[in-house]
């Protein structure tokens, strides 16, 4: 018989209300939970209409798993989910791609300035990612970092709102254009190669005290609306899909319990249209000890306005609390509507309903040339020269590709896994060339510089190798190792040892070129008179033949800071604008060079 939920030609609020219509509280309450894929079994996805499933951190069907492994294991999951009493589709989740090995690592740090970019690095990414059978990401993150002591600032596209704010087009290039007739703020995804992304951490993230992960933000309600808040607006135009709550506090209030914030501001006044999702055990860290009193955080996080909890693991707990809550009045039906509701709506919007399974014919999209080159191309616009020789008629960049003997030393000069940082292999981040194709910056260096060339590697070489060697010139490569989150957290941002005595060791023997892999600003002031040329290259990822392309001319440096370099850390946080403002390199410092 015909099922008006499922006609295609029926509009999206007429499909919404007769699927409500029919579903039990029990129902709609597992369309509410997010289980991570390691505790997800047919029985719980069917019996419980579990609404969502996710790959925490480093969480793959198996190790070095294909895209085939992905898609099998997913489709497996919604088959499970189609066979519920109503078939209503669950929706698969994970952070970026940067889970999966068969993905061009786009430099993990998209620190350039072009929509247009990273707008195509959006679109690449969707591909990839529909191309392992994955309609929904954990992105953009579109914090403000205030404070380089966050382990998350890599994740940040800048301390500037205004830059921020910029990036949203990586939305767009998610999700694809908002038709212009289409109303606003209403979860919009373009096709069966696009995803739906997410806006995070809602709000103030970035803003933390020392940059204390998941702590307190402390400022001002006109501080956070125009520092942290703005990039939500042009997300919402966008059609963003879904947005999701941060860990951190505001002024001592914890954004996961945050009603004004969440439901006040973002859904009734800003009129954002798609679901707000839970971080991983965010409502359990509303209380402390975390899930202390797991009825409060249910309670106090459904109640603040989220639609979608991402559990991950105690889902029968998770249901039974919702369930009594309801039944007791303390949470009312209308709030669970309006959740469910928004879950359905960005179903719809992802055509799920139509096409719940994979569509395997985009495998040959992962790793393809064409987004190699994108995340090449993005490297080159990250780079930020901050130092060309000492006086300007001597500039050591572009470096001759043709020279007797070069040296090419440091820790993260042959390190894919450094080149790439966190969030990767692993929720931490890997060390070596052993968990993903791509091009180290040696590498890069070895095939841009002229055959004659010879190119000595030596990862910490000593001074008196560097003496007897005479060598036209060397390149340093040292930095941070990689980190995620807390790990990241960091009150003295030195660079990782044995850097500082590389640098020192070869600086002081020989004409070098400096090339710093972080996520963030690190401590250099020290070293920077030994220094003959310094480059930020940020994280690279796969692509570290973007580091030789600008090193050796054959594009010139474009890029400039996205956040202000600190000469110490006692002077932080300090960004562009502030009174005190006396940094190493200044916000939106860099130096060009012409491509020769
Ligand atoms: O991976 C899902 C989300 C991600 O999207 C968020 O940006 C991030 O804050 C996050 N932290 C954890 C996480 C934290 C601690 C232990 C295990 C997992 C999980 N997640």
């Amino acid at each position: 018989d015909y099922i008006k939920y499922r006609d295609p030609k029926q509009t999206t609020n007429v499909r919404i209300r007769d699927l409500m219509s029919r579903m039990t509280l029990a129902e709609k309450i597992g369309q509410m939970a997010q289980i991570e894929r390691s505790v997800a079994t047919a029985d719980i996805l069917r019996d419980c209409s579990i609404g969502s499933i996710l790959s925490g951190g480093g969480s793959a069907p198996l190790f070095n798993a294909k895209a085939k492994d992905w898609i099998d294991m997913i489709n497996g999951f919604q088959n499970a989910s189609l066979s519920s009493r109503l078939g209503i589709p669950m929706i698969y989740g994970i952070d970026a791609v940067h889970e999966k090995r068969t993905h061009v690592l786009e430099p993990r740090v998209l620190y350039f300035r072009d929509p247009d970019l990273v707008k195509r690095i959006g679109a690449a990414t969707a591909l990839e990612v529909r191309a392992t059978g994955i309609p929904y990401v954990f992105a953009p993150c579109i914090a403000v970092c205030r404070d380089p002591r966050w382990g998350r600032c890599y994740e940040s596209y800048s301390e500037d709102p205004k830059v921020v704010e910029m990036m949203t087009e990586i939305i767009p290039g998610l999700q694809g254009d908002v038709p212009s007739d289409s109303r606003k703020g209403v979860p919009y995804v373009g096709g069966k190669d696009k995803v739906a992304a997410c806006a995070k951490h809602f709000v103030g993230d970035g803003g933390t005290t020392k940059g204390i992960n998941e702590n307190d933000t402390v400022i001002g309600y006109h501080g956070l609306m125009s520092i942290h808040m703005p990039a939500y607006f042009p997300s919402i135009i966008k059609g963003v899909s879904t947005v999701m709550v941060s860990y951190s506090s505001w002024n001592g209030q914890k954004m996961h319990a945050n009603r004004y914030l969440v439901k006040t501001v973002l859904k009734d006044i800003l009129k954002f249209r798609g679901f707000v999702i839970s971080d991983w055990e965010g409502i359990d860290r509303i209380t402390y000890p975390p899930h202390s009193n797991y009825t409060e955080s249910v309670l106090k996080g459904i109640s603040a306005g989220i639609d979608m909890i991402m559990v991950p693991y105690n889902h029968i707990e998770f249901i039974n609390i919702v369930t009594d809550l309801v039944n007791n009045n303390y949470i009312s039906m209308d709030r669970i509507d309006d959740a469910v509701r928004r879950i359905l709506r960005v179903k719809f919007a992802l055509g799920l309903f139509e096409t719940p399974l994979a569509d395997e014919t985009l495998v040959d999209q992962l790793g393809s040339q064409a987004h190699r080159d994108l995340a090449r191309e993005a490297v080159r616009k990250s780079l930020v020269l901050l130092k060309n020789g000492g006086n300007a008629d001597a500039p050591v960049l572009p470096l001759p590709k043709k020279a007797s003997k070069i040296l090419v030393a440091g820790s993260h000069a042959n390190n894919l896994g450094y080149q790439c940082g966190g969030w990767t292999a692993t929720w931490q981040g890997v060390d070596g060339n052993n968990y993903t194709a791509g091009t180290t910056i040696l590498s890069g260096i070895t095939a841009a510089a002229d055959p004659s060339t010879e190119i000595v590697y030596s990862k910490n070489p000593d001074a008196d190798f560097i003496k007897s060697n005479n060598f036209s010139y060397a390149i340093v490569v040292v930095g941070e190792t990689p980190y995620a989150e807390t790990a990241g957290d960091s009150l003295n941002l030195t660079i990782a040892e044995p850097g500082p005595s590389t640098i020192l060791n070869v600086c002081g023997n020989a004409k070098c070129v400096v090339v710093i892999v972080s996520g963030r600003p690190v401590v250099i002031e020290p070293y920077e008179s030994q220094i003959d040329a310094l480059v930020a290259a940020w994280l690279p990822g796969t692509e570290g033949q973007g580091v030789a392309d600008v090193l050796f001319g054959d594009y010139g440096f474009t890029g400039k800071l996205p956040r202000t370099w600190f000469r110490t850390v006692d002077q932080l946080p300090m960004n562009v604008g502030d009174s005190h403002y006396d940094p190493l390199f200044p916000y939106d410092f860099g130096l060009t060079t012409k491509p020769v």
